[in-house]
């Protein structure tokens, strides 16, 4: 019930899920069930976006005629119950009787209720052929499709979208020692010096070294912005878009002296905590950066960009259907002007690196293009590939750093796959 509410708010209201899904201010339908049944509420739903255009497919070659215009909620229902019947590990009849339950319990839908009973059952009894035949249809809506093969061709589109359907696994940044914490948390040493987590359903909390503040949770591509510092001892950088805070631990933690901007008093208060549980040091500045004024020229900023995150999917598959092309094209606006503000703020000889979580070149390769065409008291420092043994297939020729959800190769029973980033390192002349 909860779960086909909130698909029609993602769907056709463009609502992210991630604030639906909050413990204390979430969707009032999901935060009156209990425990077990928000998780599989969000099974549910994770379930649903990840792979919409297929189950849309299959419904609709199923119905001889569309359901009318008017009866949205019961799309809802139906795909979030052909969800559970094709993709989850749940007992069908029981989707198929709730579904049910709904369309009857709705006066717009009640006289849908038997098309919605004999249509399930069928998908039921025609699910293993459904599943063979669904890699004919495209796992991400078109639009993304085009996108991805206008930027990577279509082989390497193809690569990508089937990448996210795949839940992200858990990768973690740790201060010290990551061969001693990959023994003792039985996990794969990543070549961006990340530890991934074998398949894990557990609390992370419980996990060693967690509540001592050795590692925090930080996809293997979201740590290589930082690390294209290179040596921060003593060097005075500001993280400019902060929160939660992955980055700035990683830059406090290499020794810089960091000043962490973020314009949101929330996501503030949830990187000053982080940095508590870290037992690491930043000044947090609670500004919009574009007001973010320091006392002296920096030696450098990381400006890690609010985007439209179409490269981290595995995780939140809902982006594909809160964001589309003209939210890529105003966010891509914001990051220009943020990164020009960014270049006023560092010593001559400083370095920006910019970077953020978009599969989109508008918002990566094109917007430094175009920054660098202008400036020519700007210059790239390009990355050597020979620094990243294991990652030379994600820098590409003008030494820019992009990886895909398709890179990363899965090893030794640990999941393959990284989140899509964009960055690269720019130096003020
Ligand atoms: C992609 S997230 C950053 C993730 C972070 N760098 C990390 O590694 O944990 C972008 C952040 O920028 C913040 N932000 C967006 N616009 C901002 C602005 N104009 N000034 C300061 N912070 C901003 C958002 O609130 C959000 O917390």
């Amino acid at each position: 019930m909860a779960a086909s509410k909130i698909l029609a708010a993602v769907v056709d209201k463009r609502t992210p899920l991630d604030g639906m899904l909050d413990a204390g201010h979430g969707n009032p339908a999901y935060r009156a069930l209990s425990e077990a049944d928000r998780a599989l509420c969000r099974a549910i739903l994770n379930a649903t976006l990840r792979h919409l255009p297929r189950i849309d497919a299959a419904l609709s070659s199923m119905l001889d005629t569309p359901l009318p215009e008017g009866a949205r909620a019961l799309q809802h229902v139906l795909t979030t119950a052909a969800a559970q019947i094709l993709y989850l590990d749940v007992p069908s009849h029981a989707a198929v009787d709730l579904a049910v339950e709904q369309a009857n319990r709705d006066p717009r839908n009640r006289r849908f209720a038997k098309l919605v009973n004999a249509l399930l059952r069928r998908m039921v009894r025609e699910r293993d052929s459904i599943l063979e035949h669904s890699s004919e249809v495209s796992p991400v809506p078109q639009w993304f499709l085009k996108r991805l093969a206008a930027a990577y061709g279509k082989d390497e589109a193809l690569r990508i979208a089937e990448a996210q359907l795949e839940p992200a696994p858990i990768d973690l940044t740790v201060k010290s020692n990551p061969e001693g914490w990959a023994e003792r948390l039985k996990a794969r040493l990543l070549p961006t010096g990340s530890l991934r987590l074998a398949a894990f359903e557990g609390s992370i909390p419980s996990l060693e070294g967690f509540s001592e503040g050795e590692w925090w949770v930080q996809d293997a591509a979201a740590s290589i912005p930082a690390k294209l510092f290179g040596d921060l001892k003593g060097k005075r950088i500001a993280d400019l878009c902060a929160a939660p805070g992955g980055k700035t631990a990683q830059l406090a933690s290499m020794g810089a002296e960091v000043i962490a901007v973020e314009q949101s008093s929330n996501r503030a208060k949830r990187l000053r905590e982080n940095l508590a549980r870290l037992q690491l040091s930043a000044e947090v500045v609670e500004t919009d950066l574009f007001a973010f004024a320091p006392s002296a020229p920096l030696d450098g900023i990381l400006l890690d960009a609010p985007c439209s995150s179409t490269g981290t999917t595995r995780r939140h598959p809902d982006v594909l259907f809160t964001k589309g092309v003209s939210d890529i094209e105003k966010l891509a606006g914001l990051q220009a002007r943020m990164v020009r503000h960014a270049l006023t703020l560092v010593k001559t000889g400083g370095v920006v690196v910019f970077s953020n979580c978009s599969l989109d070149p508008l918002e990566g390769e094109q917007l430094i293009a175009d920054l660098l065409k202008e400036r020519t008291d700007v210059e790239r420092v390009a990355i050597d590939p020979a620094d990243w043994p294991g990652l030379q297939a994600a820098i590409n020729a003008d030494g820019e750093f992009r990886t895909t959800p398709a890179m990363l190769p899965a090893a030794d029973g640990y999941a393959g796959g990284m989140d899509g980033f964009f960055a690269c390192i720019l130096r003020k002349r």
